[in-house]
């Protein structure tokens, strides 16, 4: 694989690596390659990698990789930053509402400068799990209440969790919430396929703030604060028990570009 260029963008400190493969020139399922591009010492360094294809019925398609080269489920955070990308790369308009395709349906998003808010797939409900909850907002996720996330061991007690029997065979996502100060509520991530904290987890925001409505009763709107910055979560209650008009927003910014002319090996 020669001449790939690639854009490092990050979503509240969320960083990935992206690739414009609408012509199919870079091998999406080389997993190995896309393990080494992520790496943090032989390769860019990100939490994971996004192709942007073609889409028939779209403006595009998002193809999402973990950091350790799998496809994964849904990304929120890399749907934001995916939408920031396709309006740089002129595929899009900016301030215009568009619709692309992702491994868990269609998504709607908007990009207005650094803002980026996107429509996430509604959520059916929530299962009481270990004292905690586990929902699936396009990627499964287990939250854990606790007093101060600032002091949880988020590698240990997140890897416990995340290869846990209750949640196999996938595993999940874990996410630490603390108590709602007014609008605004502290979380910190483990997440799956990183195998580590990441500084912000948009699909993990999204579960987070449901998980807080259901255990508090309070807001259907939440300001999620992650140690990468903040993002603003708004959704609908329905009465079946489940939640739609589910909207992520926060920051998506572009911060290097380069050229891919080796193959980094692990
Ligand atoms: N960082 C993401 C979540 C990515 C998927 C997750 N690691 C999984 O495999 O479930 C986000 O912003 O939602």
């Amino acid at each position: 694989m020669k001449n790939i260029e690639f854009y490092k963008y990050q979503g509240t400190g969320n960083d990935f690596v992206l690739v414009d493969n609408r012509e199919g020139s870079f091998d999406g399922d080389n997993n190995e390659l896309i393990a080494a591009l992520c790496h943090r010492r032989f390769g860019i360094g990100a939490d994971g990698l996004m192709l942007l294809e073609t889409s028939d019925k779209n403006s595009f398609t998002m193809r999402y990789y973990n950091s350790d080269g799998g496809e994964a489920t849904m990304c929120g955070n890399g749907g934001r930053c995916i939408a920031a990308f396709a309006v740089h790369r002129g595929v899009v308009p900016e301030k215009v509402y568009f619709s692309f395709d992702a491994v868990d349906g269609v998504h709607e998003a908007f990009v207005d400068g650094d803002m980026v808010s996107l429509k996430m797939i509604d959520v059916a409900g929530y299962e009481e799990k270990q004292d905690g909850l586990f929902l699936d907002t396009g990627s499964p996720h287990f939250i854990k209440f606790v007093d101060n996330p600032e002091v949880v061991d988020v590698f240990k007690e997140g890897s416990f969790w995340r290869n846990h029997d209750v949640f196999a065979p996938g595993g999940t996502n874990v996410n630490f919430v603390g108590n709602p100060d007014g609008k605004e509520v502290a979380m910190r991530t483990f997440e799956r396929g990183v195998e580590d904290e990441t500084w912000s987890c948009g699909t993990g925001a999204v579960a987070s703030a449901i998980a807080t409505y259901i255990r508090s009763g309070a807001g259907k709107c939440f300001d999620m604060k992650v140690p990468g910055g903040k993002l603003t979560v708004s959704f609908d209650v329905v009465k079946s028990g489940g939640f739609e008009n589910v909207w992520l927003k926060g920051p998506a910014k572009y911060v290097f570009s380069g050229q891919i002319d080796a193959e980094p090996i692990l």
